[in-house]
């Protein structure tokens, strides 16, 4: 197969999940469409000078904290940042074990939805101030921000439904997070900062890139330009909430989780091939330009049509009342 420069070059990096591979196979996927139902990879790779394995050592030398794992057999998993001691801000440490979580959900093939929350009733304060007072200098900044943006690209880029489950606080680095997820939901009283003005710094994680795509080009300006803090009721009118906990759940994290799952579980209903494949074309749309998205939902077409999800439907006559 001959590629053209410009595909070539968006298919550097990429990293295959299992799913992928398996659809690589002799299968009539096109490359974008293996890599998006497998969860497409790195922005950044060894190749383009990216040293990660010295970036991961350096990261590990400031622990503390987790970010904890669990896959449910709804197909919803859920992701904890966890570190309540600093308001669940990221020890380097944590943004390795985020890396690798991020490796363990894009093999994870069963999967249809993910939920992002922070521990203790609390989302996130970004990085951890004193891991980042002891990088102070451009050069390990920039790592840490090319590490960021890799894992969140990729976090983003999974054939999942994910959702930032905001209570408390998401400030600087949490911020960030939140909008690498489809949707955000916030509980009542909680604030989503971008805080970095105040820091003498600008989002570098990849979230204003991101901010931008979610609330234009305007708010986003605003948001950074003030550092404003965005309460739910600003959230949903600006279009950075896609919801608002009820205040009769929120206010204990298992009702609020619960309420998360069960907002997330109206859109992740349904056979996980389906739910991987709205995703993954929702990617494609989103991030390649049209005449390469098309072929891509194309060939993400060809994954569905005539499936056992498919060929049930039209088995049983269905009527969309
Ligand atoms: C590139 C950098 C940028 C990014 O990654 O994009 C960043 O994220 S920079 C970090 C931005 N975040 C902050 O500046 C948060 C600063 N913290 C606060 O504003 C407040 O602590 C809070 C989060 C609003 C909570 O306030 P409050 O409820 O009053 O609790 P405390 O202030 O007493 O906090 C408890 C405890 O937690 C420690 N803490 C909080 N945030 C961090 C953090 N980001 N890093 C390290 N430690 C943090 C805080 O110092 C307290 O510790 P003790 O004093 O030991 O109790």
């Amino acid at each position: 197969m001959v590629l053209s420069a410009a595909r070539q070059h968006l298919l550097g990096g990429i990293r295959l999940g299992a799913w992928g591979q398996h659809l690589l196979r002799g299968s009539r996927l096109g490359a974008w469409g293996q890599h998006l139902l497998g969860g497409i990879g790195s922005v950044y790779t060894d190749a383009k000078g990216f040293q990660e394995k010295e970036i991961r050592e350096k990261l590990q030398a400031f622990p503390g904290g987790s970010i904890d794992l669990v896959k449910q057999e709804s197909g919803i998993a859920v992701l904890t940042v966890n570190n309540p001691a600093r308001m669940n801000a990221f020890s380097g440490s944590m943004m390795v074990e985020l890396e690798e979580r991020v490796s363990q959900l894009e093999e994870w093939t069963e999967g249809k939805g993910l939920i992002i929350q922070g521990a203790a009733g609390t989302f996130c304060s970004g990085s951890d101030l004193n891991a980042v007072r002891a990088i102070s200098n451009p050069q390990d900044g920039m790592k840490m921000c090319t590490f960021m943006q890799n894992a969140l690209t990729r976090l983003l880029r999974l054939p999942l439904l994910s959702v930032a489950l905001v209570e408390g606080n998401a400030l600087g680095g949490g911020a960030e997070l939140t909008t690498a997820c489809d949707f955000r939901l916030m509980a009542p009283g909680s604030v989503i900062q971008f805080v970095h003005k105040h820091m003498g710094l600008v989002p570098g994680w990849g979230g204003a890139a991101r901010l931008v795509r979610i609330v234009g080009g305007q708010n986003a300006l605003k948001m950074l330009g003030g550092a404003l803090k965005i309460d739910p009721e600003m959230g949903l009118q600006i279009g950075l909430a896609d919801g608002v906990l009820e205040g009769s759940l929120a206010g204990s994290g298992a009702n609020a989780l619960l309420e998360a799952e069960q907002w997330l579980g109206c859109y992740t209903t349904g056979p996980a091939p389906v739910i991987r494949a709205i995703k993954s074309v929702v990617v494609s749309g989103r991030e390649l330009p049209l005449e390469v998205a098309l072929r891509t939902e194309r060939d993400v077409f060809g994954t569905v049509w005539g499936g056992p999800a498919n060929l049930q439907a039209l088995a049983t006559k269905a009527k969309h009342k």
